[in-house]
């Protein structure tokens, strides 16, 4: 594994794995230490270890099978939810193992949200889609402060002028790529930092995917995003940092512009010229 000095100060030199940590003096939001993840017999995640960088977007890219979504599940615990995993390693957040015994799950998702591929709104109306969960977890009490977290929350994923003089009608009933923002509301209505985003426009047209990949560059400011994504011209356009996997690893990690432009490794360069995957 390649390091580099990320001190620049010769009396004190730090040497980091690059996979582990793109650029010098970037703030961490989460770190990865030798996650291994296997389905049964079969073990998808090989060690892998990452610092994902706080208010930025981190895309990860590389073929079908790699491990991109599972390794994107670990980060909130979402493989709890699959029979037979078994996961090995450290993934820290807010100074703490997110697999310690004593976390809250539930509470550690409301930090940490989740956005799918396929847009999966309830089968409620706009408006419950929304405070549902801040209901739950008790967030919000009062009415009035629930209409403003709603109408911020729908604000934040630009989606509010579409829907404000409809808030009761079904979730369902709005288009995919409203859906999806819809979906990115609901997620940011707890007040997550991190949201972890599976290939979140693969099924929506190109104007509505234009619109989410505008929303993800806004919300960057105020969270920490990692995106799973087959589209490479899209990490390209929202992504501050692309890691590229390979069969359960991490084969380069670094910002998107060196990934894209002067990769270090040889099968990073077959990936992104197209030669495989
Ligand atoms: N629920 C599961 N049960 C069993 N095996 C699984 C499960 N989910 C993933 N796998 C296996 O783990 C490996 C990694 O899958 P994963 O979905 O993480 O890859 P990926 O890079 O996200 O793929 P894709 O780009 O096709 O979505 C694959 O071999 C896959 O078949």
């Amino acid at each position: 594994m390649r390091t580099r000095d990320l001190t620049g100060d010769s009396t004190q030199v730090v040497r980091v794995p690059t996979t582990e940590r793109p650029r010098v003096n970037q703030k961490t939001k989460m770190k990865v230490r030798d996650l291994e993840v296997w389905y049964g017999e079969k073990q998808a995640l090989h060690g892998v270890s990452m610092d994902v960088a706080e208010n930025e977007v981190t895309a990860l890219i590389g073929p079908s099978g790699c491990g991109k979504s599972t390794f994107l599940r670990c980060l909130n615990r979402m493989n709890d939810l699959i029979p037979d995993v078994r996961i090995k390693g450290e993934v820290e957040f807010e100074n703490q193992n997110i697999y310690a015994p004593e976390v809250d799950v539930v509470e550690l998702r409301s930090h940490i949200g989740m956005v799918f591929q396929k847009p999966n709104p309830f089968p409620k109306s706009i408006y419950d889609n929304i405070a549902y969960a801040p209901k739950i977890l008790g967030q919000v009490r009062k009415r009035t402060d629930m209409e403003d977290l709603v109408e911020h929350s729908l604000k934040r994923a630009g989606l509010w002028e579409e829907v404000k003089d409809r808030l009761q009608m079904p979730g369902l009933s709005l288009s995919g790529g409203q859906q999806q923002r819809l979906c990115i509301a609901r997620a940011i209505a707890v007040s997550p930092s991190v949201l972890l985003m599976d290939e979140p426009c693969s099924a929506l047209d190109p104007v509505a995917t234009a619109t989410v990949e505008q929303l993800i560059d806004e919300l960057k400011e105020n969270y920490t995003i990692v995106i799973v994504t087959h589209n490479l011209q899209q990490a390209a356009r929202v992504a501050g940092y692309t890691a590229f996997f390979h069969l359960g690893n991490i084969v380069e990690y670094s910002d998107t512009d060196s990934l894209f432009t002067h990769p270090r490794e040889k099968k990073t360069e077959d990936y992104i010229t197209g030669r495989y995957g």
